[in-house]
């Protein structure tokens, strides 16, 4: 080594020597190069010129190109402005101008109404209010006697004016299914029908009518009857109506047009030169043209309509298909199973970005609904943001129920509107929202949605989805858990171990490394515990005959005392335990296997019902270390019992039936995301802490609860009538650690007693000594909270409170020459250490500023191995108790395959290996 290196100091105590180890961190992050040309330097933007007559012809601009260039040449602006000015004037001067009262005519509403017609195809383009105002602009086209045919799945608003002026103008309105032109024709009547309004796709359950073919019929049959198509949920940029054979097509300019939700407008565009003039007319004479800041707005919002809707339909579409996946009844026609698919690939450019399912249940939807947290409770769509509602009680309340029921409108459909945000996003919301809402779900898509790329030009394509085989609906409905996997992470204790066991504020967090275990459904009525990690140790148990007469079983919601019972104990001891676990190489087991049978047996509500199954767990984490191996493993036999003892909700497979086809059950990926409830992550801490009860003898609680919890926490035992609890901590996750360990076998048990006795010895210097160790916690924790404190000025302190608490440990006798070393080899490198966990040898824990060199790490790492220790660099403060349910119905061979397999992974790969095998859910 380096002789400066064995000069250096700890930097909080000479802070200017800290260059050895430290980066420069401007430098490191290369912020003084210039990789990014600034924008001076990069060359202008240039639209393109005129074509010079040797040049070849230009193609007509794409779409998306037109929606951006804004230019009117008949209506150059005087001063070249970029933009279109807004006009805010109500009258404009002189005699023979060509604008003279903004109700009638202006310039900023022209530009607009000019840019619509391009965009849209028209001849013609007016722009009003508001779309229901478009709406009534068309109907006022109408007179008494006059019928229409409108579609049975109408937006509430078009109801509500259809039926004012059934019964205020004597206008006939007929109701249909407009997905089935058979239905359109009989009624179509030349000389009465004056109208046939349609949307398609249909709001709120996205039906396709084949809008040419209804043209064609419908003007073969009544020549003077309109065709008038509501366009709003495809906007231009999807489909136009007009080039399919439409007489008007109307648009609320409020929603994709505008895309922000900050104004209302309404869009009329037609060809017939007749019916632009009535239009014009009627919007004059009525006063209902959309103001110029209103246009203006607009304006600003179409610029970016084919951007938006790429990006929102390519999220729509995702999200369609994952509720699809989970067999949700989705109405959207972007999915293959929508019945009209086909006809709307034929007419429209992309299936949009709205979509509704249906869930079975009114209430459900309503929890569903209220539970999300992303998507905005709104009606209206179209907006960059997503929202979410329920028809029938939103957008459609105007519409009778029974009417409403008599259409097919279900109460509990929920409409979705995606936005543009991430879309992984948005599903996570909404399948946290749906888990909330009590429904679990299956895990079958572990990657669904791709990186948003934009497209240019090319015909709309669903993007590519990755999925993992979907069930088959058969299988859906037998939602049998053969297998559960559960794990359960270790923990680093920062401050206050031991002292914690007297009623002290301790800190730990949970570590990135995980007992996991395996439990299958026997049929056999045996329980067998399998221990890969001690020695390969294996019992089966013939369930009835294990002690059963000495357990006073715990019935449902009933807690353990605060002592374990003796009774149990000693039958297990004396009964129960097979003769191996008293062979030198199983040492280790007989705790674990006292453990798990008193779980197993207190835990029966019933005594006759005893759940067979075998279990086996691995760790990937050192045993006997500190690190919380015990409590992991608590934290999985307690959740497996409660699992198999049917006491808790994650035992129901939960059955919910959404809709007549489909039952879902099963689990999703959550990357440590909380999708367990805190109720269930309360109860296995509950009965962990049993568990960790018979392995410890007077454990504090903190492993357990770290374990099943994650995270970070400060965790104060209740003890002498003093309040006990735990608080969460969020500054914690980002710090790095290295972990030692010692390779020193102890017990905690042991060592917890050690102090306790060292304690008793000498309660002044006792008490003192835990004062102390509680205002390190203390101190920790503040500045663990604090977010305002700069990180250096953290990271420095709590280096310091490192070292102190150590010095107290060592103090209480639960060091060792092993961990003295540690810190002396750490302390050279000018890093401060600690014993963590009960001490006796286990591990150290290091703190490693964030500026620490890497390759000073490297050699403190490889000179820890050059002395015996085996150093682990771990990131804290994740997932705590996680579950995967495994769904199907697998061949006795097939389970045996899974045990094989998962016992076989080399301890490496395990991690891996699990998270590979499905989703799993997280407290
Ligand atoms: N994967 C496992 N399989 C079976 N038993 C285990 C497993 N991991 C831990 N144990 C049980 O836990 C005991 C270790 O507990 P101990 O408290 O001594 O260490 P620790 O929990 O790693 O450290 P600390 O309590 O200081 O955090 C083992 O002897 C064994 O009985
Ligand atoms: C030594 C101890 O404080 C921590 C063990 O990880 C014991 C306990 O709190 O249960």
């Amino acid at each position: 080594m380096p002789s400066e290196l064995v000069a250096f100091q700890n930097p909080f105590l000479t802070p200017p020597m800290s260059a050895i180890f430290r980066k420069n961190a401007p430098d490191a992050l290369g912020l003084s190069g210039g990789a990014y040309p600034s924008p001076s330097s990069l060359p202008p933007l240039s639209l393109p010129d005129s074509p010079a007559s040797n040049r070849p012809r230009r193609r007509p601009y794409h779409f998306s190109t037109q929606c951006a260039t804004v230019d009117n040449p008949d209506e150059k602006d005087q001063y070249g402005s970029s933009s279109v000015p807004i006009y805010q004037t109500a009258t404009f001067k002189g005699l023979d101008g060509k604008f003279d009262y903004t109700r009638s005519g202006n310039p900023t509403r022209s530009h607009l109404q000019h840019h619509l017609a391009k965009i849209y195809s028209a001849q013609h383009a007016f722009t009003v209010s508001s779309g229901m105002a478009a709406l009534d602009v068309i109907t006022r086209l109408l007179k008494a006697g006059d019928e229409v045919i409108a579609g049975d799945d109408l937006y509430g608003g078009t109801n509500r004016l259809l039926t004012y002026l059934k019964e205020h103008n004597g206008v006939t309105v007929h109701h249909v299914d407009t997905t089935n032109p058979d239905l359109i024709v009989p009624l179509v009547q030349p000389g009465k029908t004056a109208m046939v309004l349609l949307e398609s796709p249909t709001n709120p359950l996205l039906k396709i009518a084949d809008l040419e073919l209804i043209c064609n019929y419908v003007h073969r049959i009544a020549p003077d009857a309109l065709v008038v198509v509501d366009n709003t949920m495809m906007s231009p940029y999807l489909q136009r109506p007009l080039e399919l054979g439409a007489d008007i097509v109307y648009d609320s300019g409020t929603k994709y047009l505008s895309g922000h939700h900050d104004l209302m407008a309404g869009v009329v565009c037609c060809n017939r030169g007749d019916i632009g003039k009535q239009i014009g007319f009627i919007i004059n004479a009525v006063g209902n043209a959309l103001s110029p800041f209103d246009s203006f707005l607009l304006l600003r919002g179409i610029k970016t309509l084919a951007i938006r809707m790429d990006r929102q339909q390519r999220s729509a579409m995702a999200v369609a298909t994952f509720l699809d996946t989970h067999g949700f009844k989705v109405h959207y026609p972007g999915l293959q199973n929508h019945p009209g698919k086909g006809i709307h690939d034929r007419l429209a450019n992309g299936p949009g970005a709205v979509l509704s399912f249906v869930t079975g249940d009114k209430a459900l939807s309503e929890r569903i609904v209220g539970a999300t947290r992303l998507w905005g409770i709104s009606v209206s769509f179209g907006a960059v943001n997503s929202l979410i509602s329920m028809p029938c009680a939103m957008s459609h309340a105007s519409i009778d129920p029974a009417v409403r029921a008599a259409r097919g409108l279900p109460e509990d459909l929920i409409r979705l509107c995606v936005g543009i945000e991430d879309p992984q996003d948005l599903i996570d919301d909404l399948e946290n929202a749906i888990m909330e809402a009590g429904v679990t779900l299956p895990s079958i898509m572990p990657s669904i949605v791709e990186p948003f790329s934009p497209i240019r030009g090319e015909p709309w394509a669903p993007p590519p989805l990755i999925f993992a085989p979907q069930p088959v609906l058969e299988e859906r409905r037998k939602p049998t858990h053969p297998h559960w996997f559960i794990s359960a992470p270790g923990k680093v204790i920062l401050f206050g171990e031991h002292a914690v066991v007297h009623g002290v504020t301790a800190i730990g967090a949970s570590v990135d490394l995980r007992c996991y275990a395996l439990a299958s459904h026997r049929e056999d009525g045996y329980i067998s515990l399998h221990l890969p990690d001690l020695n390969d140790w294996y019992h089966e148990w013939l369930i009835d005959e294990l002690p059963w007469d000495s357990v006073t079983p715990t019935r449902i919601g009933e807690d353990h005392g605060p002592t374990l019972d003796p009774r149990l104990m000693d039958a297990i001891n004396n009964r129960a335990l097979p003769k191996s676990v008293n062979e030198e190489r199983f040492a280790r087991a007989k705790a674990a296997v006292t453990a798990f049978l008193y779980i197993y047996m207190i835990l029966r509500p019933d005594t006759k019902a005893k759940p067979s199954f075998r279990f086996t767990t691995r760790s990937t984490l050192p045993i006997g270390a500190g690190l919380g191996s015990s409590a992991s493993y608590s934290a999985c036999v307690a959740a497996v019992n409660l699992i198999f003892a049917k006491r808790t909700t994650l035992t129901e497979p939960v059955r919910r039936r959404l809709n007549s086809e489909a039952t879902i059950s099963y689990t999703i990926k959550h990357d440590g995301r909380r999708a367990i409830p805190t109720e269930v992550a309360d109860e296995v801490n509950k009965w962990a802490f049993v568990a960790e009860k018979v392995m410890h003898g007077n454990p504090s609680g903190v492993d357990n609860t770290v374990s099943v919890h994650g995270g970070a926490i400060a965790y104060k035992r209740a003890v002498n009538g003093s309040k006990g609890g735990m608080d969460g901590l969020h500054g914690f996750r980002s710090v790095k650690f290295l972990l030692t360990d010692s390779q020193v076998p102890r017990d905690t048990k042991k060592l917890v007693a050690n102090v306790a006795t060292r304690l008793k010895d000498d309660p002044n210097r006792g008490a003192d000594v835990l004062d102390a160790i509680q205002a390190i916690s203390i101190e920790g924790f503040r500045a663990l909270s604090d977010p305002e404190i700069p990180r250096e000025t953290l990271l420095a302190g709590l280096s310091k409170l490192i070292k102190q608490n150590h010095a107290f440990l060592k103090e209480l006798g639960a060091s060792h020459i092993s961990l003295e070393e540690i810190c002396e080899l750490t302390d050279e490198f000018g890093l401060c250490t600690k014993l963590t966990g009960a001490g006796g040898g286990g591990c150290a824990v290091t703190l490693i500023p964030d500026d620490f060199y890497d390759d000073s790490l490297r050699i403190l790492m490889d000179k820890l191995v050059e002395a015996g220790y085996q150093p682990y660099l771990t990131t804290v403060g994740g997932s705590g108790l996680g579950v995967y349910p495994v769904t199907g119905d697998p061949t006795p061979e097939e389970k045996e395959q899974l045990h094989r397999d998962f016992v076989g992974q080399p301890r490496m790969g395990l991690a891996k290996w699990a998270e590979e095998q499905g989703g799993w859910l997280y407290v």
